[in-house]
């Protein structure tokens, strides 16, 4: 929680101590500064969003499309600068959602066949480190994002204040996603567990029966993890262990990350290998 939202709280409840009819007035003004909040955020993710897809798309590129909500922003800018500026663009989805967003907004859909080679992808991620690295994955789509990332020759990071961290798991405490073959789940979580500790779970699905099945036909794990760690050798580790396709860990593959702030400001970091 921020430090203004918390004490904001600090004023409602002194404002409103208990009686029923204070804790009914208590409940609404809460309600509003969580719209509030949740308000203040996307605008935060819009504006990372179209700063972005304005100081990294140019004419005749081919783009790599991520998945989330904040991309939702960065597709809804590129389709209104391919109208107003007529610019040539091919887009390249990580998910279903991507492709969708691609079509709906009446973009030029490609696939790795015919443009296995990417100008920029930009994504949006659920953490991202001092050093760029990231956590992504939060939606389920991780492994896709990761290949168009692995081919494009730039890649560049959508998010909002929330997910500006010095080091892994200081602000994401759903831990690292990780796509597995559905039936070495078991073993894969006990492998992980064992190897690097924290808690191994098969993510659950909200309004399905059952578990979370990826795009590509996958379960997910969601490893809390109790420390930070050397996140390269981390991912190396865990993507050796039969059955798993991919991990959520993004090391040294963004260039750039863009962070929308809580005061409307759009804040622009680089990896240290790239300055
Ligand atoms: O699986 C989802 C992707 O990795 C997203 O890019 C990531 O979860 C960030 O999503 P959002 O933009 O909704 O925070």
């Amino acid at each position: 929680m921020s430090v203004q939202r918390w004490v904001l709280l600090r004023h409602v409840s002194a404002a409103f101590p208990s009686s029923p009819s204070s804790r009914s007035c208590r409940t609404h003004v809460l309600g509003s500064i969580r719209s509030a909040a949740v308000n203040m955020a996307e605008e935060a993710k819009k504006r990372a969003a179209y700063c972005a897809v304005d100081s990294n798309v140019q004419n005749n590129q081919v783009v790599g499309v991520g998945s989330g909500s904040t991309i939702v922003y960065a597709v809804d800018r590129l389709a209104e600068r391919v109208r107003e500026e007529k610019l040539n663009i091919v887009c390249v989805p990580t998910s279903f959602q991507a492709r969708q967003l691609i079509l709906q907004h009446g973009l030029t859909l490609s696939d790795l066949e015919r443009h296995p080679e990417l100008d920029v992808a930009i994504d949006g991620a659920d953490e991202v480190d001092a050093e760029l690295a990231l956590i992504k994955g939060g939606g389920g789509c991780l492994t896709q994002e990761k290949i168009v990332a692995g081919c494009s020759k730039y890649f560049v990071v959508i998010a909002d204040y929330r997910k500006d961290s010095e080091a892994l798991g200081q602000q994401w405490k759903k831990g690292v996603p990780i796509e597995v073959i559905p039936m070495a789940y078991v073993p894969v979580s006990r492998m992980i567990a064992k190897r690097f500790g924290g808690e191994v779970n098969l993510r659950m699905a909200v309004s399905k029966a059952g578990p979370v099945v990826t795009d590509n036909s996958n379960f997910i794990l969601d490893w809390k993890f109790e420390r930070a760690q050397n996140w390269r050798e981390v991912n190396t580790a865990i993507k050796m262990i039969p059955g798993v396709v991919e991990t959520g860990l993004f090391v040294n593959m963004a260039q750039q990350a863009y962070f929308g702030m809580e005061d409307g400001s759009v804040k622009v970091r680089k990896a240290p290998i790239s300055e």
